[in-house]
């Protein structure tokens, strides 16, 4: 088998939802494929994963955590982060378990088989980057993400294209689709392991006279080897496109994708104690996430009440906390009374804002500055839970 594969675009696409609510689930998109290597109509047809979809009645739940790549260890990572540690006896292991939640099963896969499998049943939560969601997923509306921003493996889907010859000056979607070079006989040639995704941009695009390739990896090469004309692949740091003479063009960016926890919705909704697990790691991973951003700052500030002490914070835009600052007084003995002249200021502020916040706090009369991080922030409840039920009519 060769190691490009071509193939062209021939069903009909549909729009994946946009991610703006923090639930999001993809509408289901049917394309055909013919494939060089192998038929739809082929006697031995293969299955990605699963034989069938069919009802499974074991009583553990089941999260899919990825097996190898970038992903793997700062996933694992992160459930640390949350006082979840996965327990793996060796690493060629592939199912652990995490001992904080006791009817809950780790199982190691690839995350495009994460994604298959939650598809399939035979996982009911996952955690993969969305742009493996998107593709593998295919719009299946049965798959849910929870939580939409787990603030590791940023990236990018992205369509590129030679910043050189026929291309140096188009810089938009418009631009390419309007060049007058592409036609029936010669078709733009996209190369891309996204052969889901990538076709159905195009063709959301308004390009007609396109043929995709795909290959498994160094895609950037295909325009220089003279295979393709454009890339549909993921973009980080955009130093492997500089590095291959390559361009992002606006409007070219497919999806914006990092790490999200993903969900069967029938699994859900019909496997015992899958909802309840469910609740615990987003309250986990939202109250690790929150803190993450944010630093305590606690500081002493003389005043005559803790109320003029109050006013005095709240005038200042970075100095407002999570809720409001915290104010207690500093007694102190002087000449046999006991008195409050300082107060002792709590309050949490952005990472970000950490500079300007120790400004005006000083600019007010703040002394004595300690600043040391948050674990966690629990709130009364995660916005993404409530929205979590909605998505699911509970
Ligand atoms: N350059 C990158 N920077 C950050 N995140 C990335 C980058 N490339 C990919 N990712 C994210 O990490 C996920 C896994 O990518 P990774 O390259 O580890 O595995 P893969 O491409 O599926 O497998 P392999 O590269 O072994 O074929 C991607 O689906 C994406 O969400
Ligand atoms: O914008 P950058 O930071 O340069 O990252 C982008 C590159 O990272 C990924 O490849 P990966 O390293 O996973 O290699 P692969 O092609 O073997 O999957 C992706 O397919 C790009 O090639
Ligand atoms: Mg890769």
């Amino acid at each position: 088998m060769t190691a490009i594969q071509t193939f062209f675009l021939q069903g009909s696409v549909s729009t994946l939802l946009s991610s703006q609510s923090s639930v999001t689930s993809c509408r289901k998109v049917s394309l055909k494929f013919t494939v060089s290597c192998c038929s739809a109509t082929s006697p031995m047809a293969v299955v990605n994963g699963n034989v069938e979809k069919r009802p499974s009645d074991r009583t553990e739940v089941r999260i899919g955590l990825p097996s190898k790549g970038r992903m793997a260890a700062d996933s694992i990572d992160l459930l640390k982060d949350c006082q979840l540690s996965v327990r793996q006896v060796n690493p060629r292991q592939y199912v652990a378990e995490i001992p904080q939640i006791p009817n809950l099963e780790v199982w190691f896969q690839r995350p495009k088989d994460i994604v298959r499998k939650l598809v399939a049943g035979d996982l009911d939560l996952g955690i993969v980057g969305l742009d493996t969601v998107c593709e593998y997923g295919q719009g299946d509306g049965d798959l849910i993400i929870v939580h939409d921003a787990l603030e590791y493996g940023d990236c990018r889907l992205s369509l590129a294209i030679p910043k050189y010859g026929i291309f140096e000056n188009v810089n938009s979607m418009k631009e390419l689709a309007e060049m007058p070079q592409w036609t029936p006989e010669r078709p733009l040639r996209v190369a891309t392991g996204f052969t889901y995704m990538g076709p159905k941009f195009m063709k959301e695009n308004g390009l007609k006279h396109v043929t995709f390739s795909t290959a498994d990896g160094a895609l950037e090469a295909a325009p220089a080897m003279g295979i393709a004309d454009a890339i549909v692949d993921l973009v980080s740091s955009g130093t492997t496109l500089r590095e291959n003479n390559l361009k992002e063009i606006e409007g070219g960016v497919i999806v914006q994708s990092q790490a999200v926890l993903v969900a069967g919705r029938k699994s859900l909704m019909q496997r015992k104690g899958a909802l309840d697990i469910t609740h615990e790691m987003l309250e986990r991973l939202e109250a690790h996430l929150r803190a993450e951003g944010q630093f305590t700052v606690t500081a002493n500030m003389r005043g005559s009440s803790a109320e003029e002490v109050a006013e005095r914070i709240l005038s200042q835009t970075s100095l407002s906390g999570l809720q409001g600052p915290t104010i207690s007084p500093v007694f102190c003995k002087r000449d046999g009374r006991v008195s409050a002249d300082y107060f002792a200021i709590v309050i949490c502020v952005p990472k970000k804002a950490l500079y300007k916040s120790v400004q005006q706090l000083r600019a007010i009369g703040g002394s004595g500055v300690l600043i040391s991080p948050l674990t966690y922030i629990f709130d009364e409840e995660t916005p993404r839970w409530r929205q979590l039920l909605s998505t699911l009519g509970l």
